[in-house]
């Protein structure tokens, strides 16, 4: 039961004291599992763990880079693994949330430009001028109804930093680091690199990222609006994994269809009719849950007219 509301209103009351508490301590690495990967998929730069904090709730599900030699710099592989796993997890009914990270130290130091040839990145499967396909991942990660979380330790740069931006949410702790490289190593992102950018830090701000090619520590992000929520790290390094968790946890708490109609809206002036057609596809699909959309389908197999007037909803 809630308590009595007082005359002035609390903060506190917004319902997360209804959520068992924090699972685990942040003196030991957050309890993830490995994920079921079915067998005949082969993920080679990318691990997917999940944990799921009690029986009640939906699992978290979190895709880390890894490939920590290179500051877990992406390669065409490790587009096509982050494709599949996006894939799995938005699919898995069991999956309320998704949590994207770098392994180790780092987040991503962008696109790997030891692959990177003439007219492209080289990979042996690719078309011809070769291509990273990270704007197609882009794409999936915003059209996914499922909340993704960006969990920044260490460099987020160049094509990196724009994977955090793609994502609904970020948490970073101390020691993160953002910045865009691209004008200085040949390179640019003119998609959501530009238009979530300016969206998030404004225009002019986002001309300076741009322009400069300068870094920023993770207050300095947080301070553009890049960044939800800086952790201090801790002595164990895991304190931002933690938050995460508590993170998840709260938006999983929440109705997952009301988070990606949301999620849609807040996407749909950004994508112009791509990003209507998303929200749109959210009304079709609640639709065939009313009478009036069964009607239409039972009408249809029984052969028969459809009869709107017995429906008290066709008044709309
Ligand atoms: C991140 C650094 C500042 C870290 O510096 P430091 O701590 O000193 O570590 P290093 O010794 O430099 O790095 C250790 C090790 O990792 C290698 N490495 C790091 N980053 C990369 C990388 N991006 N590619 C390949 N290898 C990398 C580094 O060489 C070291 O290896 P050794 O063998 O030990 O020498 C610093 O590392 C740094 O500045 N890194 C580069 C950051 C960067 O510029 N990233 C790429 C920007 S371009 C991009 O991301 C492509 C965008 C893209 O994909 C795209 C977007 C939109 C449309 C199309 C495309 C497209 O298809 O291109």
């Amino acid at each position: 039961m809630f308590a009595a509301r007082s005359a002035s209103g609390s903060a506190s009351r917004d319902g997360f004291d209804l959520i068992p508490p924090v699972v685990g301590q942040p003196t030991s690495p957050p309890p993830y599992m490995p994920y079921p990967v079915p067998s005949h998929v082969k993920l080679t730069d990318v691990e997917m763990e999940v944990f799921r904090p009690s029986e009640a709730e939906f699992g978290i599900c979190r895709i880390s880079i890894d490939r920590q030699r290179r500051k877990n710099a992406f390669r065409p592989e490790t587009v096509e693994d982050l494709i599949v796993a996006f894939r799995m997890a938005e699919d898995d009914p069991q999956i309320g949330c998704i949590i994207l990270q770098g392994k180790g130290k780092d987040f991503c130091a962008g696109g790997d430009q030891s692959v990177r040839g003439e007219g492209g990145y080289s990979h042996s499967n690719s078309e011809v001028p070769p291509r990273l396909k990270v704007l197609d991942l882009h794409v999936q990660m915003k059209r996914c109804p499922k909340p993704i979380m960006a969990v920044v330790k260490g460099y987020a740069v160049g094509g990196g930093h724009i994977l955090h931006m793609v994502c609904d949410i970020t948490l970073c702790d101390n020691t993160a680091v953002f910045g865009q490289t691209g004008p200085r190593m040949g390179s640019f992102d003119a998609g959501y690199g530009c238009s979530r950018m300016a969206r998030l830090v404004g225009q002019k701000k986002a001309r300076e990222l741009w322009f400069l090619a300068k870094f920023y520590h993770a207050k300095e992000a947080a301070d553009m609006g890049l960044v939800n929520k800086v952790v201090e790290r801790g002595a164990s390094g895991w304190g931002v994994d933690y938050e995460a968790i508590k993170w998840a946890r709260r938006m999983m708490g929440n109705s997952p269809s009301a988070l990606a109609c949301l999620k849609a809206a807040l996407n749909a002036d950004e994508d112009g009719a791509a990003g209507m057609m998303q929200l749109a596809g959210n009304a079709t699909r609640l639709y065939y849950l009313t009478d009036e959309g069964k009607e239409g389908r039972e009408a249809f197999l029984a052969k028969r007219p459809p009869y709107w007037r017995k429906i008290p909803s066709s008044k709309l």
